[in-house]
């Protein structure tokens, strides 16, 4: 599935209807779609519905039609001056005796949901005056908020704060990057033709279709050597092992996602945890000799990061850099070693590395991911909600996660699974985008029943659970319709 900008989207249209379908039906089909969802929610509960004079105030138009067709009542507040589409849409609400009245009049009561289709992906700039004081209006009132395909104002603030969701035909950047403003997410096929949503040069939006096939494989003959075997390297020995668990989380989370045997090399004193592992303790960064297909590096390294990341790359083998490895030199060396690297920097540690704020990288966390993964020459996994992986000009947006994985070492645990994933055979493109997927299914699972408070150990022990789910009938967080 391809994740669209707003542009894009257009250009789709567009090749629609020189394609000779007609424009129309996408409205209808955006309409009645949406008008299904809001009976889904919110049943016959009162609608109103706010209509800007573009497409999107036309879908609006639809929706009302179809909402008063199945016997729910509606009371419509649009703008003057549709054309095209729109204009059909409104004559064709008209003819069956609905009132429409001026936007400027728009007021509702405490029974009511607000259908909000004022503004899709045709807005140009931060709403303004009337419109934003309308806006502001809406989210005050206390009532569920319907979008049509995008919250108003998105992706400029004020934005309409929306209950749910139903993006048209694929969604839009401004849906994953302001998710929040969401609320639940629905996607409805709108009879786009397929083609016209093939777009391999968009980024893609992980999906569970998609990651199934990479799921490494257990044959009855597997045994610990023959699945992927793991290296751990980090912790620091000064300020007392101050972060001594992290390289202990990391192992959690590469035996959790499937490694038949992880390697854990820390200064001595670190704690001998887990118990499964096989512990190499060391007085300074070393690469003392085990037979592993892949290492996770520099988790709680501190000052020794840089030393870890040198000292490891004389193993030549495929290698997750993670926290205090992540310096421009050492990213230099892998590269020029030519070795199979992923590197997972938040927005902090991007930011370091791209001379930049860490705010500017979360603004457009693509584009970041994007510059950081060209410049490198390596695999990156921007961590954040939502996460993104980039290699050369593939970009993959992870649609899984939530805020209760903000909590320490949940990163640890992210740098073993995608290690483990690497150790299983698959490359970094495919371990990075599968493991930021399950990690993210991982606390998703958990916040099911805990939505704070959470415990980095507990996101390695859901992984089991979230491989599962995957191959089971995993279900995407959002809703087809
Ligand atoms: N394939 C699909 O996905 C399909 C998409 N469809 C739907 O079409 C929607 C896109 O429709 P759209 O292009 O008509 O734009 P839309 O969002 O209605 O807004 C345009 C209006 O906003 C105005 N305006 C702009 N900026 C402004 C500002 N800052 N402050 C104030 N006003 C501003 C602008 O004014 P103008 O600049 O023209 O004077 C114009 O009047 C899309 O989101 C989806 O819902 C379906 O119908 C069918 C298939
Ligand atoms: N609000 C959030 N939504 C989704 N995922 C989140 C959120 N906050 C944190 N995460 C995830 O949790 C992990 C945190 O990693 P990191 O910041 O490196 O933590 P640590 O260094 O403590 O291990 C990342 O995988 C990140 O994507
Ligand atoms: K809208």
């Amino acid at each position: 599935m391809r994740l669209f900008t707003p542009e894009a989207m257009r250009e789709a249209d567009q090749k629609a209807v020189e394609m000779g379908y007609p424009s129309l039906l996408l409205m209808e089909w955006a309409g009645m779609k949406a008008a299904r969802v809001y009976q889904e929610l919110f049943g016959h509960r009162p609608a109103v519905v706010l209509a800007g004079k573009g497409n999107n105030g036309g879908d609006g138009l639809v929706l009302a039609r179809h909402l008063h067709l199945a016997g729910v009542p509606v009371r419509v507040f649009a703008a003057e001056g549709q054309g095209g589409d729109a204009l059909l849409a409104r004559r064709a609400l008209e003819a069956h005796g609905l009132e429409i009245r001026p936007l400027e009049e728009a007021i509702w009561n405490r029974e009511e949901v607000l259908v909000d289709a004022l503004f899709g992906t045709g807005l140009k700039g931060p709403l303004e005056s009337f419109h934003a004081g309308l806006v502001e209006r809406m989210n005050a009132s206390g009532l569920p908020i319907l979008a049509l395909d995008l919250p108003s104002g998105l992706p400029f603030t004020p934005h309409a704060q929306a209950t749910a969701t139903v993006a048209f035909a694929a969604f839009k950047t401004p849906h994953l990057l302001h998710r929040e403003a969401c609320g639940r997410l629905f996607l409805a096929d709108i009879g786009l033709p397929k083609v016209l949503l093939e777009r391999e040069d968009l980024p893609e939006i992980a999906t569970p279709e998609g990651l199934l096939p990479l799921l490494p494989k257990r044959p009855l003959t597997a045994h610990k050597g023959s699945v992927g075997r793991v290296g751990v390297l980090g912790g620091y020995r000064g300020e007392g092992l101050r972060y001594a668990g992290a390289p202990v989380l990391s192992a959690l989370g590469a035996y959790r996602m499937g490694a038949g045997l992880v390697h854990l090399v820390a200064p001595e004193g670190s704690p001998l945890e887990p118990l499964e592992a096989v512990f190499h303790p060391v007085q300074v960064p070393a690469l003392p000799s085990m037979r592993v297909e892949a290492l996770a590096v520099g988790m709680g390294g501190g000052p020794w990061g840089r030393e870890w990341a040198l000292k490891a790359l004389e193993a030549r083998l495929p290698t997750v850099l993670d926290a205090d490895a992540l310096h421009l030199e050492v990213l230099e060396a892998y590269r020029k070693a030519g070795v199979p690297t992923v590197l997972t920097p938040h927005a902090g540690e991007a930011g370091r590395l791209l001379g930049m704020s860490p705010e500017e990288v979360a603004k457009d966390p693509l584009r970041a991911a994007q510059t950081l993964a060209e410049r490198t020459g390596l695999t990156v996994v921007l961590k954040g909600n939502p996460t993104v992986v980039a290699q050369g000009s593939r970009l993959s947006v992870n649609p899984t996660g939530n805020p209760a994985l903000a909590t320490g070492g949940t990163g640890d645990v992210l740098s073993g699974v995608i290690a483990a994933l690497l150790a299983a055979g698959l490359s970094p493109f495919d371990a990075a985008r599968l493991g930021v997927y399950l990690h993210g299914l991982a606390g998703d699972l958990l916040a099911q029943e805990r939505d704070v408070g959470l415990l980095a150990r507990e996101v390695a022990e859901a992984l089991p659970k979230a491989r599962r789910a995957l191959s089971e009938s995993s279900i995407p967080p959002w809703r087809t319709v």
